[in-house]
């Protein structure tokens, strides 16, 4: 059963496309790594698949989801961190859907947050403003919002980098347990290791699909090369749709 299929999706800046030509399927239940070189347009890909930008063609489709289906945690350098709110605060922005903007919380709710916490070993944060974190707590706090999101897809961007083992390893728990209750788990990788031990689907993005599949015929040393030689060849300011022309 498919929970996003990508149709000839082209997605850029200012007309430029970053993301070509991309088809494809996203099973429920998949848990796919979408790994490349640096500006392959992963980070790109996510942001089009949780529809924080618009297609410059083509399309993305959720044929049984809306889009409050998906949840996505973008790279750690795009959240403002001087922002004046506590760590519980920022995990209940999590409920919003249910509770509305400025609804309240329940009880329930509360209970939640407090379990979220708990479930990513921040108990007793919940009045620490969120710039006093570490790189790591703060890692922490947002795969709690995650968790109280509850949602079906879960869209990761680089969610291990720069973060200590431990904290990477409770996390990537947490990942598996989404995966394990049938959530659809898509999370951009650097690191070779996670992807071969815990990602049993890959994509290989250099602007457009090197490869996808098993992992273990993704990262061949063949696709990885040919993924940074095509990224290096990659003209920037390209018009769009070149390969039409
Ligand atoms: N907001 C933006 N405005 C203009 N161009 C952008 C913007 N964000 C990304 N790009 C460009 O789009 C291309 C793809 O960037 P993207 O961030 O998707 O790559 P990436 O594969 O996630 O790279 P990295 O591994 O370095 O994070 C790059 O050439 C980048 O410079």
């Amino acid at each position: 059963m498919s929970a996003i299929q990508i149709r000839n999706l082209t997605l850029g800046y200012d007309r430029h496309p970053a993301v070509h030509h991309l088809d494809g399927t996203i099973e429920q239940g998949d848990m796919l790594a979408v790994v490349g070189p640096n500006g392959a347009g992963k980070s790109t890909l996510l942001k089009g698949l949780a529809g924080a930008i618009a297609p410059l063609g083509g399309t993305v489709e959720l044929p049984r989801l809306g889009r409050h289906d998906i949840a996505y945690l973008p790279q750690a350098a795009e959240l403002d961190r001087s922002f004046p709110i506590t760590v519980f605060e920022l995990v209940a922005m999590g409920l919003w859907r249910r509770t509305g903007l400025f609804g309240g919380l329940s009880r329930a709710d509360r209970q939640a947050v407090g379990d979220a916490l708990a479930a990513v070993g921040l108990t007793g944060f919940e009045r620490r403003a969120i710039g006093t974190l570490s790189g790591g707590q703060m890692q922490r706090m947002l795969f709690a919002r995650l968790l109280v999101q509850d949602a079906r897809v879960i869209l990761l961007d680089e969610p291990f980098t720069a973060i200590d083992a431990r904290t990477c390893a409770d996390l990537l728990d947490l990942v598996r347990r989404w995966n394990a209750e049938q959530r659809t788990v898509v999370a951009v990788l650097h690191d070779m290791e996670t992807v071969r031990q815990a990602f049993p689907r890959s994509l290989l993005l250099a602007r457009r699909a090197i490869a996808w599949g098993h992992t273990a015929d993704v990262l061949t040393p063949e696709n990885m090369l040919a993924a940074r030689r095509m990224t290096e060849a990659f003209d920037d300011h390209a018009d769009i749709c070149t390969e039409a022309a």
